[in-house]
């Protein structure tokens, strides 16, 4: 008997789910003013997976990203960053939580102006009193394509170069999962290009679990697996995406008016 093993597409691998979420609901406001800015979002980032969040203007995808990174409260429902329930952890707990197991990446570099681009990567490591591990360090300092800038300022390097410092950065703690919010939003398009190259590379090459949320069809061709939210809710689950299909998805919404 011969058995031949079939490559299993991306998204559909059944993985370990790095973070989840299950019921998850945020309401703002109360009356008259409320918002149910996610309405019972279930959903798993499985590891070594590369998603894009996408859908229109208000729909909730950051509030699903902050929700999911403990950055922001829920009302009601579980999200989990590996088997870590965060809705019941104290203020303190989280916070280290949010240092030691998740990377960020904004569209705001964030990065300090007096340090240096290696001090800037090594950061929070530093804040955590952990070691730098160097050899992991060097990997992603070339994953990023960084070895020669690493005594730059930020204000010496390029909007893509000060980028790739925040990927390095989020990158260098090794955390179960990155979520970047519009990270290539600053960026022109060749800048833009190759910073979602790295993090697909680290995705690919470093075994590491990114999410991101994005405007831009072209950023979201570069993930596994984009999911796309509309009034709070998971309305479509696409694997293997292309800059087309994720076009053509997003046109639905359009067609409502409610473009992003
Ligand atoms: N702090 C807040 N107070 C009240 N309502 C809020 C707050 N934050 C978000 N909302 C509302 O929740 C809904 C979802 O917002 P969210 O920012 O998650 O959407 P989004 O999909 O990320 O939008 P965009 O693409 O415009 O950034 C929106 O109706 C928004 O107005």
């Amino acid at each position: 008997m011969t058995t031949s093993i079939q490559p299993v597409p991306a998204g559909l691998s059944g993985g370990l789910a790095a973070a989840s979420a299950t019921d998850l609901s945020k309401v703002y406001g109360a009356g008259e003013t409320r918002v149910a800015a996610l309405d019972r979002v279930s959903l798993d980032f499985r590891q070594g997976e590369f998603t894009a969040i996408m859908g229109p203007s208000g729909s909730g995808k950051s509030t699903l990203m902050h929700c999911m990174a403990g950055l922001d409260s829920v009302s009601s429902g579980s999200a989990r960053i590996g088997d870590t329930e965060l809705t019941t952890l104290k203020e303190k707990k989280l916070t280290q939580l949010r240092r030691d197991k998740i990377g960020f990446i904004f569209q705001a570099f964030n990065l300090l102006p007096t340090l240096n681009a290696l001090e800037n990567i090594t950061l929070p490591l530093d804040i955590a009193g952990r070691k730098v591990d160097r050899a992991w360090l060097d990997q992603v300092v070339s994953t990023v394509g960084l070895s020669g800038r690493l005594g730059h300022r930020p204000s010496q390097l390029s909007g893509g170069q000060q980028q790739r410092v925040a990927v390095a950065r989020a990158l260098a703690s090794r955390p179960e999962i990155i979520f970047g919010d519009e990270p290539t939003g600053n960026l022109d398009s060749r800048a833009g290009s190759e910073v979602l190259g790295f993090l697909r590379n680290s995705v690919r090459e470093l075994g590491q679990t990114v999410v991101i949320v994005t405007h831009d069809p072209v950023a979201a061709s570069y993930s596994d697996r984009v999911v796309f939210l509309a009034d709070g809710r998971i309305v479509d689950d696409m694997a293997s995406p292309t800059a087309e299909k994720v076009l053509e998805r997003m046109k639905g919404f359009d067609a409502k008016g409610r473009t992003s």
